[in-house]
């Protein structure tokens, strides 16, 4: 097959980076910088908050710094320094009333396509959003509906997608709303994280079919939680598919983020392959991030793991098996698990993923042309890929303005020689030094693009 629509925007000269090929089994030691999906949402939940905050160990990416700019545009204060006790790096969040007119720019990051429109509509004034090319075709519907409901006036002139115009009237009245969430989780977090501010709180009721990505739920309750906020979910004995939260004020909160533990996968998918080890430092014993599954998955695939008192020792013995799987709730993992699966000694069934044909790229039309474009043998299934290991040869990985496809394909060229991956630099959506840390992870020189 061709490669997804997207292909037909990649850059025409956009750089090639000769992936490593693995020395030797690997060894060593990883610090992961801190989490997208934790950083994205304090920030939110610091900007809603009622007195200050303060980040420590944030992440430095693309994704977080357009979350921060975003949130700046609209009044907020956000001071990068140092924190208090002078250990690491920390962000101060000062949260002014939120106002307008104001410019968010989303480039192609979902957490703040998605999350900021709510915010916007408690905010006094006029808030533009516009983004990349891509940022126009993923899935909005679903926010933007659920706040018109609300109260809220959104001038999309029809798309029912970006660009569009949220007209911030001060507040929201809130109350009661439905929304289809089976083409992202991330329409109920965008609801919940901004409902303690509505004037009635918010009850929520999920309509559609499936609902991917359960843990980054999980994820925004608990963090409204720790913010003060009451929410009642479905995991804890309340109806299914209802969230009910309830008016109040939220809390400063002093939080420290999390390693980004779906930004461990190619570590620990290069200690795996090669019969090596990682230890992944910091890892949090208890999280509602997705990348915890990696435990089980990369175990089952043929790793062993265990927690340490320096974080996660993870170790491979070069064997590495198929595996049949469903990946809804953690589909972000998918295509750092297609690629270990088609260099295994069994064929893998990836399912539950339909969704993330609407992701920076549609992943499984590049996952399927980029493996098969280095001599695989994948299939697209109505919601995932059949993925039967053959050897591969080395060749152009494209990357379609994706991080993980790029990280994916620093994984193949890991096992096999000549691999170029394009545009390794899209990684700085969640990992902006990913190229040196692989190389210097690996112990080979590092790699110009
Ligand atoms: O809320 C979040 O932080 C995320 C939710 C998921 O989105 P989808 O439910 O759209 O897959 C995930 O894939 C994305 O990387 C991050
Ligand atoms: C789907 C992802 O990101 P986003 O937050 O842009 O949806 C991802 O990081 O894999």
């Amino acid at each position: 097959m061709t490669g997804p629509s997207q292909q037909a925007t990649r850059p025409d000269a956009a750089p090639l980076w000769p992936a490593p090929h693995a020395p030797g089994p690997t060894s060593g030691s990883i610090t992961v910088p801190g989490s997208k999906s934790v950083t994205n949402r304090a920030l939110v939940l610091a900007a809603l908050a009622a007195e200050p905050g303060w980040l420590r160990r944030p992440l430095r990416s693309r994704d977080s710094a357009l979350m921060a700019n975003a949130l700046r545009a609209m009044g907020i204060d956000i001071e990068e320094g140092i924190g208090p006790d002078g250990t690491g790096e920390a962000w101060r969040v000062i949260p002014n009333g939120l106002r307008g007119p104001a410019q968010v720019d989303v480039g192609n990051a979902g957490t703040v396509m998605r999350f900021l429109p709510p915010v916007a509509a408690l905010a006094d004034g006029e808030i533009r959003f516009d983004g990349d090319p891509r940022s126009y075709e993923r899935p909005l519907h679903g926010v933007i509906n659920a706040l018109r409901d609300l109260g809220a006036r959104i001038d999309d002139e029809g798309r029912g997608a970006l660009p569009m115009t949220v007209h911030g009237g001060g507040a929201l009245d809130g109350g009661e709303v439905s929304v289809d969430a089976s083409s992202s989780s991330q329409f109920i977090s965008a609801l919940l994280l901004a409902a303690p501010r509505f004037n009635q709180g918010l009850t929520l009721r999920h309509t559609g079919h499936s609902l991917p990505s359960l843990p980054h739920i999980r994820m925004t309750v608990g963090m409204l939680r720790a913010a003060g906020a009451q929410v009642d979910a479905p995991e804890d004995g309340g109806e299914p598919n209802v969230w009910r939260v309830a008016p109040s004020a939220l809390l400063g909160s002093d939080l420290t983020i999390e390693p980004d533990l779906s930004n461990a996968q190619p570590f620990l998918a290069a200690a795996l392959l090669t019969g090596g080890s990682v230890t992944i430092r910091d890892w949090p014993r208890q999280t509602t991030q997705p990348g915890d599954a990696l435990r089980e998955i990369f175990t089952a695939m043929g790793g062993s793991c265990e927690f340490t008192d320096a974080g996660l020792a993870f170790s491979g013995t070069g064997k590495v098996h198929g595996i049949d799987i469903d990946l809804g709730d953690v589909g972000e993992l998918t295509p750092g698990i297609a690629a270990v699966a088609a260099l295994a000694d069994s064929p893998s069934q990836l399912r539950g993923v339909a969704h993330l044909r609407m992701h920076e790229t549609d992943r499984l039309g590049a996952l399927t042309a980029e493996i098969n474009g280095l001599g695989g043998d994948v299939t697209e299934t109505a919601d995932g890929l059949a993925i039967r290991p053959r050897p591969l040869h080395g060749g152009v990985f494209h990357t379609y303005d994706d991080h993980r496809m790029a990280t994916a394909g620093a994984v193949l060229g890991l096992a096999v020689e000549g691999v170029e991956v394009e545009n390794i630099g899209t990684t700085a959506k969640t990992l902006p030094d990913f190229d040196e840390m692989w190389t210097g992870f690996l112990g080979v020189p590092a790699r110009r693009a």
